[in-house]
């Protein structure tokens, strides 16, 4: 009997394949690498062949891979992105050739480090991978776009949030609590993508919260990091054109909306959250930190103009500017929080508020709340726009990119 072993790689796994010829038919045995037991399976012989014909990728295959990347109506994410990029490098060039960027080049280093990390996998295995993690993000993609638009997303619809409705209540709780659910790219669309559907929804009011320790901490400082090939000036851009977009839907929201705060609250998601929301309801544990100089950024979601008005002048700008911690307590005092209940109780009290309110006639509380608002809509969009173009220039600044590159590097907290 004739028996002989072959590696092969399929996705990131590498499988090996031992085959034995057994009267027309060839046996194989599959070993996984984190599995102790071998499974044999026994095909024709013409199948087998055709079998491993179909694990080797043609450079078409991999060129129909490049166009559908291109393709791809959401955003995979950086690491994924990262993978695209090493293995696309590999199978074009072969292992890594060029030398180490500096600490400071963040996404040419993590680039160049994804890459130099497939070591000397050879190039025709590096294809087939990169066809294989096309296929399947394509085919998760798909099946994710399935979904009904305008339909009522719920909780599973989204990467990055949970989404329910129950007693006339849309509750939009963030979701990515070991990232403190800081917001990346995927949860501002989601976001925004979850307030257009609450506005046509049939409940009352929506409320806006966060799971696990953090409401928010802000955005997502590794969202500086994926700069795409018009370099940081088109990233920057895109970043305004995302943040107008993101706060203009909290500016048109035309229902009651109602943060509810068990913990803490910084940056971007605070200054919608509380400068458009009808209600804030904080534990007495909750805080709210707005760190924009620290980070060598400048006001957004409106604050520059919300804050003022509804704190005095200064308190706004020990806010704003020293980037002063507030808790709930001070933040009630300044008129930006509605009420602060003991964190034992603070589920039970709000959730019994909520209710109450959700049984109010809908499309009273709707005009009420356009008649208190809605004169104000046009300066609050203006003051957007101004804020944006302003931040954009700050993300360009030597005071920013520190910033970030001292949280990535883990050199300060703040
Ligand atoms: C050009 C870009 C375009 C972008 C698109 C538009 C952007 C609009 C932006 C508008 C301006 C926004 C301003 C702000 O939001 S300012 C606020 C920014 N936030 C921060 O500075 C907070 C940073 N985080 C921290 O200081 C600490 O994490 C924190 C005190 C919040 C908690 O500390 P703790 O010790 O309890 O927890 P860890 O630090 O271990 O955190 C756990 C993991 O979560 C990650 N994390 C937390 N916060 C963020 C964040 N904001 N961005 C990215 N990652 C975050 C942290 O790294 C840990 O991850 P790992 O477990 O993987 O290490």
């Amino acid at each position: 009997m004739d028996k002989h072993s072959i590696l092969v790689c399929m996705g990131w796994e590498q499988l090996e394949i031992r085959l034995q010829k057994c009267e027309g038919w060839e046996q194989i045995e599959i070993s996984l690498p984190n599995c102790s037991s071998l499974q044999v399976i026994s095909f024709p012989v013409v199948q087998l062949h055709l079998n491993r014909t179909a694990m080797r990728a043609s450079q078409k295959d991999f060129e129909n891979a490049m166009n559908q990347v291109k393709l791809l109506k959401k955003d995979p994410g950086n690491e994924v992105k990262l993978k695209l990029y090493s293995l696309y490098k590999q199978a074009t060039e072969g292992p890594c050739n060029m030398p180490k960027p500096g600490v400071f080049d963040l996404i040419n280093k993590a680039k160049w480090d994804a890459w130099n990390a497939l070591g000397s996998l050879p190039k025709e295995t590096a294809r087939q991978n990169y066809v294989d993690l096309v296929s399947s993000l394509s085919s998760s993609l798909e099946s994710s776009s399935q979904v009904e638009p305008g339909t009522d997303r719920k909780s599973t619809g989204y990467e990055t949030l949970m989404v329910t409705s129950e007693d006339g209540i849309t509750k939009i709780m963030l979701n990515r609590p070991t990232k403190k659910n800081a917001l990346n790219v995927e949860m501002y669309h989601e976001i925004m993508h979850a307030l257009k559907a609450a506005s046509k929804d049939d409940s009352a009011i929506t409320v806006l919260t966060g799971n696990g320790d953090y409401y928010s901490s802000g955005n997502d400082l590794t969202n500086f990091t994926d700069i795409p090939p018009g370099g940081v000036e088109e990233k920057a851009k895109n970043g305004a054109v995302l943040l107008r977009e993101f706060v203009g839907c909290f500016i048109d929201f035309p229902k009651p909306l109602i943060a509810w705060s068990m913990s803490s609250l910084w940056g971007i998601f605070r200054s919608p959250s509380l400068g458009y929301s009808i209600a804030v309801y904080a534990s007495d544990r909750a805080t709210f930190h707005t760190p924009f100089s620290h980070l060598g950024q400048s006001p957004e979601g409106c604050s520059s103009y919300t804050f003022p008005k509804i704190m005095s002048p200064a308190k706004a700008t020990e806010m704003l500017v020293f980037g002063k911690k507030l808790t709930a307590g001070e933040a009630c005092a300044q008129g930006l929080v509605t009420e602060v209940f003991p964190d034992s109780t603070f589920q039970k009290e709000v959730w019994t508020r909520l209710k109450a309110f959700a049984k109010l006639p809908p499309n009273a509380m709707r005009i009420s709340k356009e008649i208190i608002r809605n004169r104000e809509k046009e300066k609050l969009h203006a003051v957007n726009a101004e804020e944006c173009s302003v931040l954009q220039g700050r993300w360009l600044s030597d005071e920013c990119m520190n910033a970030v590159v001292n949280f990535l590097s883990r050199k300060s907290k703040l």
